[in-house]
């Protein structure tokens, strides 16, 4: 030891691998306050009104149901990590909705990220997490493969219930993203036929077109299963297929997606990847690379 134990950069590095190890209880209680819908029950309409979790539990469960202390225990820790605030009043503790908290507040189409949560705590993507180390050990099998049997999407397909729950997740998050986006980008001008690959459910495509006319047409390219239960949208053509066989032809392609191999072929109009689409969005510079013209792949 380099050190003697009981230095205060010791103890310090001590208690922050005990919180790494202890971390999976954040995600976890993010993903109770979202099955119990708390942040509807504090939200109200607008009130957001600092309420204790004896005042919010009946406007989740049944009069008389549920137990407060747990629910507190559940908004302190997320109030560490910047969900709800914590406001004290005459020793009491009562909580309201921060910005971040706002984002699961289902709006008037019925979207908010709550879904994005929930899709990612799945029983069978959780399954996954304990053979990350697999990946290391024998790359030629992902963990959710070794974990469910098989590739993610195709599992998806055979689960409605997972389907159903990704394409909600992927509007409550893609929505208020574009409508970000349509603000500052430009790279539509001289488009006349879109493609989306991997449009979900068409609401990118939807917007698109909504704010630019003179797309006359938008083309939602997304597997056959996804699809089939896409709603209609106006000058939009549902078309199912595997993006690695073929993709529908186009003036320009948009892709919008958060991680996927192989599209070293396809001709790529906009990818946003990653985490750190926020990040792109807010420097406006960024979206040069997008620009449809340059029809490369970033
Ligand atoms: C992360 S979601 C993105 C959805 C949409 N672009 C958005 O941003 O809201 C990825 C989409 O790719 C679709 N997808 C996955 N594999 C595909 C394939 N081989 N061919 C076509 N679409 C695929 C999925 O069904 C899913 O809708």
């Amino acid at each position: 030891m380099e050190k003697e134990e009981s230095t205060e950069q010791r103890k310090q590095a001590r208690l922050a691998i005990m919180e790494l190890a202890n971390m999976i209880s954040v995600p976890m209680a993010l993903n109770a306050v979202v099955r119990l819908n708390v942040a509807d029950a504090i939200w109200q309409g607008g009130a957001n009104n600092p309420l204790s979790a004896a005042e919010i539990l009946p406007r989740l469960l049944p009069a008389g149901g549920g137990d407060a202390e747990n629910l507190q225990r559940l908004l302190r820790m997320l109030a560490s990590y910047g969900v709800f605030y914590e406001h004290l009043s005459a020793g009491e503790r009562k909580y309201s909705l921060t910005d971040v908290g706002k984002t699961l507040v289902t709006d008037e189409q019925g979207l908010s990220y709550a879904h994005y949560v929930l899709q990612h705590h799945q029983d069978a993507l959780m399954r996954a997490w304990p053979m990350v180390h697999e990946a290391v050990v024998d790359p030629t099998k992902e963990p959710f493969e070794r974990a469910n049997g098989e590739p993610a999407y195709g599992y998806y397909l055979k689960h409605p219930e997972m389907n159903d729950l990704m394409v909600r997740a992927m509007s409550g998050v893609s929505v208020p993203f574009i409508r970000a986006m349509l603000e500052g980008y430009d790279g539509f001008q001289g488009v006349e036929k879109l493609v989306d690959v991997g449009g979900s459910g068409g609401d990118c495509l939807r917007m698109i077109l909504e704010k630019h006319p003179t797309i006359k047409e938008g083309i939602n390219f997304d597997l056959p299963e996804v699809v089939a239960k896409a709603p209609q949208i106006p000058f939009v053509t549902h078309v199912g297929g595997d993006m690695f066989k073929f993709i529908p032809q186009g003036d320009a392609i948009f892709m919008k997606i958060l991680a996927i191999h192989g599209l070293e072929r396809i001709k790529v109009v906009l990818i946003v990847v990653g985490r750190s689409i926020y990040d792109i969005l807010a420097d406006s510079r960024s979206w040069r690379f997008t620009d449809w013209k340059e029809s490369k792949l970033y």
